[in-house]
């Protein structure tokens, strides 16, 4: 059989060009062409109803969220006095250290620093820049509880994201060499979580959108236009296989805890008194559950298990004096006997050696001995995060310490081998270890030469603020201490 050949393809001058084709070619390419379309429609369907399918799990787990309540939260107020009995700088900032460390450890999730001396010298005090919400307030903050609060913020946020909310302050010179918190949040650059915290950076975006820097590699694209500086909290999508660019959603900072029961940190507040701990609550209703901490207590083995049903859990410590003198100083509460200030009124070691127990020292002891105390009515949900979150075999200081000892026992070899020879470092041991080195300088070192020939305890600089975004961002309208410089 013939077969017939298709009409030449004509060029705009009418001439023929290329060869004749034949019609069955023709078809087959026309059949082609009409199934690739086809097959391009489909995918495009396809990728639609799966947009929109996202976009309605979005909006449910919006929804969701709304519904499902916080869980109960636990707080702690010490006093920021504690620091003036500290021999030294390096000291003070140290029991701020201890106070952050118990806090993560015993997953608080507020941290109060009052103030239980109230009469205060000009020197013992910070003028603050805002004037009080009552106006009855002398607009000044005890340096100590400032020092306090600037800590504990400090070893709060993720390292990462330092530089940009903790410009060098005297307050925070030995704070590089403080005991890291290394808690969940603190998410280091391999780590794989489904949350993280960060700042939104300060370049170009599409519209509605903007940069953050989550302590990845490459800054992540979230859904909403905010200014640079603040600190979010980012839900990470999963990174498609079409699309390079890491994406995210900004979500509140309670979320994290809310959905996954990883401890997500604490936040820190000023409170210009032992009345102020009560009365400026972040919480709408307040503290449910109040405990006061004394030697004078009742004893804590006689207080049932699972007895404190809370919601909003207060401890408060006291300073050197104890509670009674805070209370004393506060010149708003009326009552003289600190166990009719809270429902409970605990002695956490009935049986102590020593005639004092250090405020410091007492929080351990008394977080410890609350544990089977505490009742929460909303408690964490319970999910196996092992894979998705380093235990501390993990963590970069065991590698750290490793690299250390192996450097050195691997050099004292060297000297042994060779004793008459100068010793000359492997090429490896002389390239700088960036783990090694963070561990022990000053924090602010790395960011620039200029800065680390600075003498930071001279020199007293402002913490940047972290503005607040309703809702996503973190509340910085309380615990901003830029203020207070
Ligand atoms: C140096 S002590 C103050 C001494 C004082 N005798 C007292 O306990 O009230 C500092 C703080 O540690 C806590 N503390 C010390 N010993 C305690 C105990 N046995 N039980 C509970 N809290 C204690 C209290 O919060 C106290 O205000």
């Amino acid at each position: 059989m013939k077969t017939m050949l298709a009409a030449p393809t004509a060029s705009s001058n009418g001439r023929p060009i290329g060869p004749h084709k034949s019609w069955k070619k023709v078809n087959e390419e026309r059949k082609a062409l009409k199934r690739q379309r086809k097959q391009d429609k489909l995918l495009k369907e396809l990728q639609q109803a799966k947009e929109a399918e996202s976009q309605a799990g979005k909006a449910a787990n919006e929804v969701q969220a709304k519904d499902k309540p916080n869980p109960s939260t636990l707080s702690i107020a010490v006093p920021g006095s504690i620091l003036e009995n500290a021999q030294s700088n390096e000291l003070r900032a140290y029991v701020a250290g201890q106070i952050a460390r118990a806090a993560c450890i015993f997953r608080v999730n507020e941290v109060i620093v009052f103030d239980d001396v109230g009469i205060a010298t000009a020197r013992e005090t910070k003028r603050s820049y805002e004037a009080d919400g009552e106006g009855s307030s002398t607009g000044t903050v005890r340096s100590s509880s400032l020092q306090l609060a600037r800590i504990l913020q400090y070893l709060e946020c993720p390292q990462y994201l330092r530089k940009y909310f903790f410009p060098l302050h005297k307050d925070l010179k030995y704070s590089g060499l403080l005991n890291p918190l290394d808690t969940p949040h603190h998410l280091r650059q391999q780590s794989k979580f489904r949350y993280r915290e960060g700042v939104i950076c300060d370049k170009k975006a599409k519209e509605g959108h903007s940069y953050a820097n989550v302590g990845l590699l490459n800054d992540v694209l979230v859904d909403k236009a905010i200014e640079p500086g603040v600190r979010v909290t980012v839900k990470m999508e999963p990174q498609s296989e079409s699309c390079r660019k890491q994406r995210g959603t900004l979500v509140s900072p309670d979320e994290p805890r809310r959905e996954t029961g990883v401890y997500w940190g604490y936040q820190v507040r000023i409170a210009h008194s032992m009345s102020e701990i009560f009365t400026k609550s972040p919480y709408a209703t307040g503290y449910d559950v109040t405990v006061g901490t004394s030697d004078r207590g009742t004893n804590v083995h006689e207080v049932p298990n699972r007895s404190y049903n809370f919601n909003h859990m207060l401890i408060v410590f006291g300073g050197l004096q104890g509670l009674e003198s805070a209370l004393a100083n506060d010149e708003k509460l009326t009552v003289d006997d600190p166990e009719l200030l809270f429902d409970h009124y605990v002695n956490v070691l009935p049986r102590q050696g020593s005639r004092t127990i250090r405020t410091e020292e007492a929080l351990l002891i008394a977080l410890a001995a609350l544990q089977e105390k505490l009742q929460p009515q909303v408690a964490d949900v319970e999910i196996d995060l092992t894979d998705l979150l380093p235990k501390s075999e993990d963590s970069g200081i065991a590698v750290r310490r490793d690299v250390l000892v192996s450097k050195k026992q691997k050099k004292r070899k060297q000297v042994e081998d060779t004793p008459d020879e100068t010793v000359v470092d492997e090429p490896s041991f002389s390239k700088p270890l960036p783990k090694v080195a963070r561990l022990t300088a000053n924090p602010f070192a790395d960011s620039s030469e200029e800065l680390a020939k600075n003498t930071p305890a001279q020199d007293d600089f402002e913490v940047v603020s972290s503005t607040t975004v309703s809702g996503t961002s973190h509340s910085c309208a309380d615990d901003d201490l830029s203020r207070f410089d």
